[in-house]
């Protein structure tokens, strides 16, 4: 027998509409930096690049309010890794309180499972974080992997994130698709020769479409989309 197909998902902007909790801890964060808050519109496009990438863009971003508000120089009151740990320390144990899994979810992911194919998770978010919200929502049984920002030795648009994933799930290469909907989700998948779904829901730009094996308006176009891409 062939090796099953394999559907590894991104994460935020994927399965999950996770704005809301990460945009209340970077204004959180902020307010204990004396800065001026961000919005749920601003914080979305800083997603998708990590915690790292994100604690630093919502400060950076913070900053430059502040400027344009007082001329006073601005000292961070702490080390950007600090900024993180207390950013992870706010976000991990709320990750689910206003975010929600983006409709269909939870019927794509079981008819893909009926159809045989494995199952797995790639998101740049930290492991533990990711596992609390895939347990949360009951999903985590669904996965046969779940490779988080922190899992291997180099996260998303490093292939060797996809590629970890994707032997931990126990699939092939030639047998996987990635759904995504960030360049960072892109770049791991053509680095890795794996075929590329553009979620279109999430919180990236259209133009990625252009370069994607297929796109897909809703989560309830998922399973069908990837029979297409990758027949049995
Ligand atoms: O940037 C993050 O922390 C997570 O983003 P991802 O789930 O879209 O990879
Ligand atoms: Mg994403």
């Amino acid at each position: 027998m062939s090796t099953p197909r394999l559907a590894v998902f991104d994460m935020d902007g994927t399965l999950l509409d996770s704005v809301p909790d990460l945009a209340a801890c970077s204004r959180e964060l902020l307010e204990i930096c004396h800065l001026p808050p961000l919005t749920d519109t601003e914080v979305r496009t800083m997603i998708g690049n990590g915690v790292l990438a994100l604690v630093k863009r919502v400060l950076n971003a913070g900053r430059e309010k502040q400027k344009a508000i007082t001329a006073q120089p601005y000292v961070l009151p702490f080390t950007e890794a600090e900024a993180v740990q207390t950013f992870m320390e706010l976000y991990t144990p709320r990750a689910t309180q206003l975010s929600r899994l983006f409709p269909g979810t939870q019927q794509a992911l079981e008819q893909l499972k009926d159809a045989g194919w494995l199952l797995a998770v790639c998101t740049n978010k930290p492991e533990v974080a990711a596992r609390r919200i895939l347990d949360d929502f009951g999903l985590t049984s669904l996965f046969a992997a779940i490779g988080g920002g922190d899992s291997f030795a180099a996260h998303k648009p490093d292939p060797a994130h996809l590629l970890g994933t994707i032997k931990q799930a126990g699939g092939k290469v030639s047998r996987s698709v990635m759904i995504g909907d960030m360049p960072p989700d892109y770049g791991a998948a053509t680095g890795a020769g794996v075929k590329f779904v553009f979620a279109a829901w999430g919180y990236g730009s259209g133009a990625l479409a252009a370069q994607a094996d297929g796109q897909v308006a809703s989560m309830a176009d998922i399973p069908s989309a990837l029979h297409a891409l990758l027949p049995a």
